[in-house]
């Protein structure tokens, strides 16, 4: 039977409004791809597949736009301002919540991207009978007690457990806690407030895969040394406008037509490194709709898709680019072009190889109606 439909209705709230700062991926680590996709949407995605509604995700004020583009257009899923602190973040989603007839609700932070149905359905079940409900784990390592850098005697590792998210609670009891919070401190976490309030908190098996990202090295422990893509476009030779290929103005008796400066080498480039970290591709990115992107350099285009490789814990290893046409030569452009994709890319211009081809006046770029590009694109774990 499917677990999701033997779940009574519970709400979520998913805490995603930290800088995320130690786990330098550039970016708040929430919003920093890891697996494929953004670390926030992995939780996201498996709470609504496990049946919660609304999920509220708590993100930063002032990146809200992004953390709409993380999660996805899900009309389950709301994106409210979080707090200056993670208790902020939790009563003002709580605050959304309340008057919707909410009874269960789970409180996940979005560092933690692996959320196991089964620890859902165990969590959710406990709420029969407690007001609260938390996933554990045992500590496996001896504990000793520490005082001036020295041990000052041994600490009883049956009594204590290593505590994760989600958490469950029942919702009127949660959000009175977190109003009644008279802490000066803030709390540790959700369990630690309603347990303050005098709630019952019970313990459930938690997860290993539950483990939240914290550090770089969290977000490259499981990742492929090494990952592919390639790119491929094609831009119509016109009158009247400028020849960009390769980040280099070339003069011609034609030039390429586009939404953008149509720079298809780069365009080409730029899909490369996308696809190689699964990140869509350069018209979900730069909309030819959007008329933001009219007349753009495409050298911010491909900035851009190296942040978002470096984002995801790579780096760009080396790039073969493939400009096929009749006209113009290529070959006296070539180390001008392979010098600027290479300052672009933030390699050395012997990572970047820059090859041309006619195609024996044969199809569209035979007839000289158009250049097509492709590339291959290489990016090696930082
Ligand atoms: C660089 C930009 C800047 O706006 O414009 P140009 O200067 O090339 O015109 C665009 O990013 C250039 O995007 P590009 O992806 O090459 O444009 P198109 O070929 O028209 O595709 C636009 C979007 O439609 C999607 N698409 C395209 C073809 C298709 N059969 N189905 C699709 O879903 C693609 O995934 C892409 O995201």
């Amino acid at each position: 039977m499917d677990e999701a439909a033997a779940l009574p209705p519970f709400a979520a709230i998913v805490v995603a409004a930290g800088k995320g700062e130690r786990a330098r991926q550039g970016v708040p680590k929430q919003f920093a791809f890891w697996r494929g996709k953004p670390v926030l949407r992995h939780s996201v995605d498996a709470l609504v597949e496990s049946g919660a509604n609304p999920v509220i995700v708590a993100a930063p004020s002032d990146m809200q736009g992004e953390a709409h583009a993380a999660v996805g257009d899900n009309p389950r899923v709301e994106v409210v301002a979080g707090g200056a602190t993670r208790q902020a973040s939790v009563r003002h989603s709580l605050d959304v919540l309340a008057g919707r007839g909410c009874e269960r609700v789970l409180i996940h932070d979005a560092a933690r991207p692996e959320l196991m149905r089964d620890v859902v359905a165990r969590l959710i079940k406990a709420l029969e009978t407690t007001a609260g409900a938390i996933p554990v784990l045992p500590v496996v390592d001896s504990l000793v007690i520490a005082s001036s850098g020295a041990m000052d005697g041994k600490a009883e590792r049956e009594a204590i457990r290593r505590v994760q998210t989600p958490q469950a609670f029942r919702f009127s009891a949660i959000h009175a806690a977190h109003h009644a919070w008279e802490g000066a401190a803030n709390a540790g976490d959700d369990a630690q407030v309603l347990h303050a309030a005098g709630g019952s908190v019970a313990l459930v098996d938690g997860d290993e895969r539950l483990r939240k990202l914290t550090f770089a090295e969290d977000f490259m422990d499981d990742l492929p040394p090494m990952r592919i893509g390639s790119g491929y476009d094609v831009h119509c030779l016109a009158e009247g406008e400028e020849l960009w290929l390769g980040g280099v103005r070339i003069e011609h008796s034609h030039g390429l037509s586009g939404h953008s400066d149509a720079d298809v080498a780069l365009h080409a480039i730029v899909d490369a490194l996308l696809g190689s970290v699964g990140a869509g591709d350069i018209g979900t990115h730069f909309p030819p709709s959007d008329p933001q992107w009219k007349g753009a350099a495409s050298d911010r285009f491909l900035t851009h898709a190296v942040g978002l490789v470096t984002a995801a814990g790579y780096s760009v290893g080396n790039v073969d680019l493939t400009i096929v046409c009749e006209a113009p030569k290529i070959g006296p452009h070539r180390d001008a072009m392979r010098e600027r994709i290479a300052q672009l890319l933030g390699v050395d211009i012997g990572a970047v190889s820059v090859k041309a081809t006619t195609t024996e006046r044969l199809g569209f770029t035979g007839r000289q109606e158009g250049i097509a590009a492709q590339a291959v694109a290489l990016v090696i774990r930082r």
